[in-house]
């Protein structure tokens, strides 16, 4: 796989033939549609299970500052992602950036402590690539989970959304994983999105949030992902609110796109970590210490909620 040194600039991006003669199976397309081939993503899953014993059947993406989860994980083996060639390097606070392997309630669960992100500079198939490696590693349920700024006027700092739903506004501007050759090995050229968010998880979910007497700050709503890196405009952040979207994050979205595009079943779920600013006068601003000091103070719930729907998930 090419890094963002080696990206060829010189690509003919219709013709797939590069200028040394190779292919875009063998070769990124560059810029904002670089690829990332199923070879290359089998390499990496292979060099991953030659390491680790554990075969998870279920991968959760640790949001911002919601990395503790893997405290919960027994019998973890861990690898930083610096150690994977060609894996996706975090460079966020609050996002570790490491895989952690274990058994979580009883079942076999891979970690990502931390994501990437599209204003980190990587490619909508960059920040994915850690979903589909998880898809040739046997993973069947992809949890996600984000830190997000609500936008319903209900929710308050350190609630929690389950999501049902994405409006992908990235996607508005062409940043979508799945822009460019289909490989049919992962799934369709043209997957439907209309129930991206699995209807029995989130079942399970309202179910276990009773049983935990949660159901005063955990809410269900629709998210949505801006590329960041910056906070939104009161006018964004009113627009959002007009098109019904609950709460607003910077990422999430692409990796539902490529895990429902190969087939996964998906449970995602938002820590609102601060409201967002919808008066134009108003002196408060949003902020990353906010963001990570909420995930300090709330994470443990939103872990015990997670670990708690694992353990009833059926499989
Ligand atoms: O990785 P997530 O979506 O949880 O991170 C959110 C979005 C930005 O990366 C950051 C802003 O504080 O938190
Ligand atoms: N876009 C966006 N991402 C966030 N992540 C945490 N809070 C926010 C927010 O208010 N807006």
């Amino acid at each position: 796989m090419s890094s963002s040194k080696s990206r060829p600039d010189n690509v003919e991006r219709r013709g797939i033939t590069f200028d040394d003669g190779s292919s875009s199976k063998s070769r990124k397309i560059g810029g904002a549609f670089s690829s990332v081939t199923y070879e290359d993503v089998q390499k990496i899953a292979k060099h991953i299970l030659a390491i680790v014993k554990c075969r998870p059947k279920i991968g959760v993406i640790c949001g911002s500052g919601l990395g503790q989860l893997a405290e919960l994980v027994e019998d973890s083996e861990t690898i930083p992602y610096n150690e994977i060639p060609d894996f996706p390097v975090s460079t966020v606070p609050g996002h570790a950036g490491k895989l952690v392997f274990g058994t979580l309630k009883g079942k076999s669960v891979v970690l990502m402590q931390g994501r990437t992100h599209s204003y980190e500079g990587y490619s909508p198939q960059q920040t994915t690539l850690p979903v589909r490696t998880m898809k040739l590693m046997g993973v069947e349920t992809l949890f996600v989970t984000n830190a997000a700024g609500g936008i319903n006027r209900n929710f308050k700092v350190g609630d929690m959304m389950i999501i049902k739903d994405h409006m992908n506004l990235a996607g508005f501007s062409g940043m979508n994983p799945l822009v460019g050759p289909n490989d049919e090995r992962f799934g369709p050229r043209f997957p439907p999105m209309s129930r991206a968010y699995d209807l029995d998880i989130r079942k399970l979910a309202h179910k276990v949030v009773k049983e935990m007497n949660y159901t005063d700050f955990v809410h269900e709503g629709v998210y949505s992902m801006m590329v960041g890196p910056n906070f939104e405009t009161v006018t964004e952040c009113k627009f959002l609110h007009t098109i019904g979207v609950d709460a607003t994050g910077m990422s999430t979205v692409p990796e539902v796109l490529v895990a429902k595009h190969c087939g996964m079943r998906v449970f995602g779920m938002s820590l609102i970590t601060n409201v967002v600013i919808m008066e134009f006068d108003s002196e408060a601003t949003a902020n990353h210490e906010e963001v990570l000091e909420t995930g300090r103070q709330r994470s443990k719930y939103m872990q015990k909620l997670i670990a708690t729907i694992i353990e009833k998930l059926d499989s």
